[in-house]
């Protein structure tokens, strides 16, 4: 199921008038593929993704994730879609210092009345490369692990849709580049629609499709 934006402006109050962060933006990514958005600081990359995860209501245009429209959806709604459909991976793993790396993942599920989730935790524990450290808190696993842990569980409640921003910032050059490789195998293995904002040129190659935000528009650099 694919993540759709059809004609989105957004605007944000600035001082007598208003900014507009998103031009009538298009976007379609299809699952199992990953789209990289590039741009300048400021240009509405941020804004891009707080709209697709449906965080912020647009002044305007439709959002789809996963087939479902969200412009008519309350916030509780929202709420129970953003739980099921969209992972989100912030660039700060944000994880919960006291938990296991297995219970940050079990945590989510729960969150969503589900049971048996320590069978699907330990399974994408592995299939990010830490079978073996599922024991471990935050403090006891590296930066590279813990984003690991990060992806595995924006990943727990099986989204259509995976929102990425800057998830290399914190690490160096050849951890980047795994972490890059997981994301990009775990977006056709498990078919989400992924949409990656990165400033790292060395991301580009590895992605569907490329995008770059100016001012708010969004153009095809590569598709
Ligand atoms: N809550 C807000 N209120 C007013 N203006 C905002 C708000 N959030 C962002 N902006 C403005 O909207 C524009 C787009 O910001 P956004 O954070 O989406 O850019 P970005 O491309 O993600 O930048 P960066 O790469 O620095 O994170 C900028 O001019 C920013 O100052």
């Amino acid at each position: 199921m694919s993540l759709i934006l059809d004609d989105v402006t957004l605007t944000y109050p600035d001082g007598d008038g208003r900014l507009t962060a998103l031009d009538r933006v298009r976007l379609e990514v299809p699952s199992g593929t990953l789209t990289a958005v590039v741009g300048p600081s400021g240009s509405g990359k941020s804004s891009l993704l707080a709209v697709a995860a449906t965080l912020i209501r647009p002044d305007s245009g439709r959002v789809c994730v996963g087939g479902t429209p969200t412009g008519e959806l309350s916030a509780a709604e929202r709420a129970v879609l953003r739980r099921r459909n969209i992972g989100i991976v912030f660039q700060q793993p944000n994880l919960l210092p006291s938990l296991t790396a297995a219970e940050q993942l079990e945590v989510m599920a729960r969150l969503d009345g589900r049971r048996a989730a320590a069978g699907r935790a330990r399974e994408l524990l592995a299939a990010v490369g830490l079978a073996d450290q599922a024991h471990r808190r935050p403090h006891q696993l590296s930066g590279g692990q813990r984003q690991r842990v990060n992806i595995a569980r924006a990943l727990m409640n099986e989204p259509s849709v995976l929102l990425v921003d800057e998830p290399t910032s914190a690490l160096d050059h050849e951890r980047g580049a795994a972490v890059l490789d997981l994301l990009t195998h775990l977006t056709h293995d498990r078919a989400t629609a992924t949409v990656l904002v990165t400033h790292d040129r060395a991301h580009l190659e590895a992605a569907d499709a490329v995008h770059e935000m100016r001012d708010g528009r969004l153009t095809v650099l590569t598709a």
